[in-house]
Parts: structure tokens; C-alpha cells; sequence
């Protein structure tokens, strides 16, 4: 049964939904930052790239990849704000979803401006709960992964496949101090280092486990914005922002080129 439009559990209009803008030729993958400033960036890497329009913190544009088209659209930060975009894209009829954003790393071999493709997500995160039950591995679309390492292979760039865990906070959630003066909980780090994670962001696991529950290719690749271990900062993330979005661009065409979705 389709649901009425336009009420409480599915408040779309005229296909329109409630929170993302609506691009009038919908491009079948998206690469999803949290930032909205990073939309468009993806003018210097997509052709004819523009923006469709913003609401809240989900700014959307299109352009072409080699002849192909591909969204990009913010996500925000956490894992509610993610969870709308996924549900909302995948409702618009995207078939595949790439989260290209940054993260701490907590892996050893891991270097500031490396580039994690995740293969799996360490369970971590609430909203990731609600499409995965417990227990239940949150895994890439294998052909994601291997789009993206080809991808950041032929591009010439440093990183390796691996396993972000999602957090559902920035401070206390990430071990961090929550004043200048604080200890913070490097023990949360290490309990997530047990548990397989080779670093910690806000979105990857929701993108992964929705996006399979939702029936679509998903993905993340991750820069190493920061190391959570020699706590070193990337202060020059503008390059590494821009190849994040080529990685995601060149793995988004070879996977709606390379079989049905
Ligand atoms: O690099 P982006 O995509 O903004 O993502 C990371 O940065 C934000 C925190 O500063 C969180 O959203 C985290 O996941
Ligand atoms: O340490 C970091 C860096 C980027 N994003 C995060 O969520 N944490």
C-alpha cells in the first residue's frame, strides 16, 4: 500500500520530501560529506556541477563524471541528520551512496591524509540500531569497496580498506575532553580499538547499515583528518577534501557502470 503523501508518517508533497531538495533530473549515486560547504567543492571535480538548493544542513548538487551524473548532498553532522538523508535518497530512487568525510584515526599505520575505505562498520552507533539488530555485521557493498580502492589506487593515493566506528558525539562520545583543562577517556578509544576500529567518526556505520536495509550500494571513504593516538591535526584539508570527492566520484560511475544495482 503506497503511503498518503502529505501526512504524519510520510509528510513528502508532490514527491518532494520533507528535508532534502529535490534535483529535477535525479542522479541515480550520491557522495554524501557532513559538511554543506564541501557541496561545492564538487565543482572542481565534477563537470557542469550546480547547485540544486539547501534546507537545514542538507545542501545538494549536481554534475557529471565522465558522462555520468552524480549528486552530492550533505549530510550534517551525526547520525539522525544522516538517517533522513539516507531514507529520503533512497526514496527519491538512488541506487548508490558513498560517504566521503573525515575522521580520527586510531590505527598505528594510519597517516593525517590517508584514506580509509570502510569495508565494515564497528557497531557503535544508536541510529545504526534501528537497521541492523544486534550483533548483526554492518558491512560496505563489496562493490563499493572495490570501486573506491580502485579508485584511490589509480589516483595515486595513500590509504587501505578497514573499519571506522561511528560515534553519536564529537566530545565525551569520542574520548575527547569536554573543556580545554579536561582528561577526556582514552580508555573508550582503546575499547574501540579492541573492537576492530582503525578510527572514529560521526556518520559511516548509519550510511552502511541503511543503506543496506534500504536495498542500495553503500559506501564510505574516510581522510584522516586527525590521529587520535599522536593527536596530530590536518590543518591543510583542502587537497585531501578535493580527493575524497574524486575517489567517491570515479567509484560511483564504475559501480553504475559495472552491473545492476
Ligand atoms: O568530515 P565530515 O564529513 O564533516 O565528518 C566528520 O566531521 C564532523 C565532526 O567535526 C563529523 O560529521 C565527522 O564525522
Ligand atoms: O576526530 C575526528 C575527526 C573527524 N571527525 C570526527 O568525528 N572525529
Amino acid at each position: 500500500m503506497a503511503l498518503k503523501e502529505r501526512s504524519a508518517i510520510w509528510p513528502w508533497r508532490d514527491g518532494v520530501p520533507p528535508h532534502l531538495p529535490r534535483p529535477r533530473t535525479m542522479p541515480r549515486a550520491f557522495l554524501l560529506p557532513g559538511d554543506p560547504a564541501r557541496v561545492d567543492r564538487a565543482a572542481e571535480v565534477l563537470d557542469d556541477f550546480r547547485i540544486v538548493g539547501q534546507n537545514r544542513e542538507y545542501r545538494m548538487g549536481c554534475g557529471n563524471w565522465q558522462g555520468t551524473l552524480i549528486g552530492v548532498c550533505s549530510t550534517g553532522i551525526g547520525g539522525a541528520s544522516t538517517e533522513i538523508a539516507m531514507v529520503e535518497l533512497a526514496a527519491m530512487g538512488v541506487d548508490v551512496t558513498i560517504r566521503t568525510g573525515g575522521m580520527g584515526a586510531l590505527a598505528a599505520d594510519l597517516s593525517l591524509g590517508d584514506f580509509l575505505i570502510a569495508d565494515e562498520a564497528v557497531r557503535n552507533s544508536g541510529v545504526a540500531s534501528f537497521y541492523a539488530g544486534p550483533g548483526e555485521r554492518v558491512r560496505a557493498a563489496s562493490s563499493v569497496v572495490d570501486a573506491l580502492e580502485e579508485a584511490r589506487k589509480a589516483l595515486g593515493l595513500p590509504g587501505r580498506t578497514g573499519k571506522p566506528a561511528t560515534a553519536d558525539g564529537y566530545y565525551r562520545a569520542q574520548g575527547r575532553p569536554d573543556r580545554p583543562d579536561g582528561a577526556g577517556n582514552p580508555s573508550l578509544l582503546d575499547a574501540l580499538a579492541a573492537k576492530g576500529a582503525d578510527g572514529v567518526e560521526m556518520e559511516a556505520e548509519v550510511v552502511l547499515a541503511a543503506g543496506a536495509a534500504l536495498g542500495l550500494k553503500a559506501g564510505a571513504v574516510l581522510a584522516v583528518h586527525a590521529h587520535r593516538r599522536s593527536d596530530g591535526w590536518l590543518e591543510d584539508y583542502e587537497k585531501t577534501q578535493r580527493d575524497l570527492l574524486f575517489i567517491g566520484a570515479r567509484a560511483a560511475a564504475t559501480v553504475l557502470a559495472t552491473g545492476p544495482v
